[in-house]
């Protein structure tokens, strides 16, 4: 099956079919560090890393960006309130948001790029589109010349004409064009500033994302991503940038947006002080539960945030994780002698045909434009097959039924915490017991080597020879040293 996904640049669902596959390029716009991080926030976080994820488990290999923004009007002024340097505060708020997106199993991009950190990378950029003749001069600003670059308005489907209709008396009057944008501020005191061709200044919005996604991902990449509200301009503004700076196009091939959370059908947003803060939520609900409310609806659809989705989110999550807890019950006991009943034989070869229709549904569903609403949706109905097998009057615990149950759970972990990520617990509880028997492996080796020096001391040597030659056999290598045996896995050599 191919993956479909709904591509804001074409505006319909195309075949996925990356630049270079196996290898998958994507970049999201992260926050701009001035604040914590509301729901509304909160929401692309864990979209593209859902899709990130899905990706991987289908086999591409990923290099993710998602960039910070530290240098921005909005972390200025806050800075000035507080008193203290903008980027100590942008700084601070990073640290904050990991501890958010840490928590809503958000899994760390490849890259976190800082615009602080890229200051050449942008002047260089700049420095080239004034060259091409894109972008001009004006006392230490640059702007963009949107009308030197034909294609603009193509992401956000509309025209230079309409965008002009909407212009209101014109703020700058340094701008030659009233759609131009900035590339670069000139330095007012107090501010942020760095050195630059034009003198004393900082970035604009548009240009860092630019800059920092063509450094680390090349030319031109797969996914852009963002929310809703950066189709225009910000989005826009990077198209024009970008294929004017490289003169290849398209600079992205698919333009992924999600839809807004909403508080009474309104955008949640600082600006309209509508907004929880992801800590908030966190401390009446379980990260899990939230991240489960924010993928129980598809990715570009409005989610409104009420506290009814989220209790029903709460309840939904319970079942997978009662299942669950039930297969483990039955796993941790000691299976019986008796052989399974016939019936439940039968409910065994249906049970794992369903484990096969179950995946083939949840990949159906995120194939379809990542829709995990519907890849919910199977988790719950192979829950109910589980639930219908182990209630079986008949059901007894054997090697045989438990067997089933443990190829059971481990499609529910790869699906649920692999994929969705809405069962971290038990992704830990499994990194536990991975660490607990590598432990004991080792201590049962230190145990055998204890017994073989027993057995040299007693001149067997046989035994201690019979010792050494099974352990190798097994892809251990014992060295006898004059400080004592040691031992090493054979791979390693
Ligand atoms: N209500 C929302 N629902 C979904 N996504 C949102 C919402 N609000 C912001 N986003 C997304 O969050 C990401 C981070 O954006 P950013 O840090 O610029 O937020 P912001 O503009 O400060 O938030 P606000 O809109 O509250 O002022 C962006 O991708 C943006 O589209
Ligand atoms: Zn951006």
């Amino acid at each position: 099956m191919t993956i479909k996904v709904y591509n804001t640049l074409t505006k319909r669902k195309e075949e996925f079919i990356p630049r270079r596959p196996p290898e998958v390029t994507m970049y999201v716009c992260g926050p701009t560090t001035y604040n914590f991080i509301h729901l509304g926030n909160a929401r692309p976080l864990v979209v593209f890393d859902t899709i990130r994820r899905y990706l991987q488990y289908k086999g591409f290999k990923l290099t993710y960006v998602q960039n910070f923004t530290d240098i921005d009007d909005k972390i200025i002024n806050r800075a000035r309130e507080e008193n203290i340097d903008a980027l100590e505060l942008a700084s601070r708020f990073i640290q904050e948001y990991y501890r958010d997106a840490d928590a809503l199993n958000v899994r760390r991009a490849d890259i976190h790029p800082k615009v602080s950190e890229h200051i050449p990378e942008i002047i260089a950029m700049i420095e080239r589109l004034i060259e091409k003749g894109y972008a001009y001069v004006v006392e230490g600003n640059v702007y963009f010349s949107v009308r030197k670059f034909p294609d603009y308005g193509k992401l956000s489907g509309r025209s230079v004409e309409e965008l002009m209709s909407g212009v209101r008396i014109e703020v700058d009057a340094r701008k030659k064009d009233p759609l131009d944008f900035a590339l670069w501020k000139a330095a007012r005191p107090g501010e942020p500033a760095w050195d630059s061709p034009w003198g004393k200044g900082r970035p604009g919005w548009h240009i860092e994302c630019s800059a920092m996604s063509l450094k680390y991902l090349g030319n031109g990449f797969d996914i852009h991503g963002g929310g809703n509200d950066l189709i225009f301009p910000h989005h826009e503004n990077e198209i024009a940038q970008s294929e004017a700076y490289t003169g290849e196009v398209p600079f992205v091939r698919y333009w992924l947006h999600n839809g807004f959370i909403t508080v009474n059908q309104e955008k949640m947003s600082k600006s309209s002080g509508n907004f929880f803060l992801v800590r908030e939520v966190l401390e009446k609900y379980n990260p899990d539960v939230v991240r489960f409310y924010l993928l129980s609806t598809h990715y570009r659809s409005p989610l409104d945030f009420d506290e009814e989705k989220l209790n029903a989110s709460k309840k939904g999550l319970e079942r997978i994780k009662s299942c669950l807890s039930h297969i483990d019950e039955i796993l941790g006991k000691q299976p019986g002698t008796s052989s399974t009943a016939p019936e439940v034989e039968q409910g065994s070869r249906k049970l794992l045909e369903f484990l096969s229709t179950t995946r083939t549904k949840f990949e159906q569903a995120m194939d379809d434009d990542f829709n995990t609403a519907l890849a919910i949706a199977a988790l719950f109905e192979l829950c109910r097959e589980v639930n219908s097998y182990i209630n079986h009057p008949e059901f007894e615990i054997t090697s045989q039924t438990q067997e089933v149950l443990r190829q059971t759970k481990e499609i529910i972990i790869t699906l649920g915490e692999e994929v969705l990520g809405i069962l971290p617990d038990l992704a830990k509880q499994k990194e536990k017991d991975t660490q607990q028997e590598e432990n004991i492996t080792k201590d049962l080796l230190e145990l055998i080597l204890e017994i073989r020096q027993d057995a040299r001391r007693k001149k067997d040597w046989a035994t201690a020879d019979h010792i050494r030659d099974r352990l190798k056999e097994l892809g251990v290598l014992v060295e006898d040293t004059p400080h004592g045996p040691r031992w090493k896995w054979a791979k390693q050599t």
